[in-house]
């Protein structure tokens, strides 16, 4: 039977660091790493801001839904998500049901630290990208929430402080979908 463990999806804004502790994780766990971002490039064969700017943001959404579909319905998997997967009901409805969900949540202030030198995120190459993590933010916030089994501060803890967390849940966690075994036969009095 399938279990919620199978799969263990992290969720979160741009530079929540979604995909550097997914990759740690899938690693110590021996699961097979992904990222919704990576196979969407690796399925069109060219790069996010390449898709923006051919299909818009509309486009890249609807290459990502795909992406979600699919690689939610495998097992055994660390899956790093992009940041706006849960703007769609049928995505959120998707993770939900593909796996455990990690929100690693980050004020916009240190996201922004973390992703200003980086060109590869079209939605921040705007003239005011903290302002824009900001609404993000307040937009998207009460949608990982939504979907999350579990939330991580992830501005006190380093990248690899998270992936012993992480690890922690994942080998204590009970399975759920796993029916509880029976109880034993109360012994017969004579
Ligand atoms: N405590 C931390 N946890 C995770 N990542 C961190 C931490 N501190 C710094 N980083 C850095 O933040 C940057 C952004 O991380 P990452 O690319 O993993 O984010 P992401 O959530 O996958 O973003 P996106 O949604 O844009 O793909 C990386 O350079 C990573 O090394
Ligand atoms: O937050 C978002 O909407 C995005 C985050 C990235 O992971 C990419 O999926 C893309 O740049 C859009
Ligand atoms: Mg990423």
């Amino acid at each position: 039977m399938k279990t919620k463990q199978d799969n263990i999806i992290l969720v979160g804004l741009m530079g929540a660091g979604k995909t550097t502790i997914g990759r740690l994780l899938a690693k110590r766990l021996g699961k097979r790493f992904v990222d919704s971002d990576h196979e969407v490039e690796s399925r069109t064969g060219v790069s996010i801001p390449v898709i923006f700017e051919i299909e818009g943001e509309a486009g890249f959404r609807k290459r990502e839904s795909m992406v979600i579909e699919d690689l939610s319905r495998e097992s055994g998997l660390v899956m790093a998500t992009g940041g706006g997967v849960v703007l769609s009901p049928e995505n959120r409805e998707a993770i939900k049901a593909g796996g455990f969900v990690v929100y690693l949540c980050a004020p916009p202030e240190l996201l922004y630290a973390r992703t200003r030198n980086d060109r590869n995120r079209p939605l921040l190459q705007v003239a005011d990208p903290l302002g824009r993590l900001r609404q993000l933010y307040v937009q998207r916030d009460p949608l990982y929430r939504e979907v999350a089994d579990m939330v991580i501060d992830a501005s006190s803890h380093s990248a690899n402080a998270s992936v012993q967390l992480l690890l922690r849940v994942a080998q204590s966690a009970p399975l759920v979908g796993v029916e509880p075994a029976p109880a034993p036969p109360t012994p017969s009095t004579p």
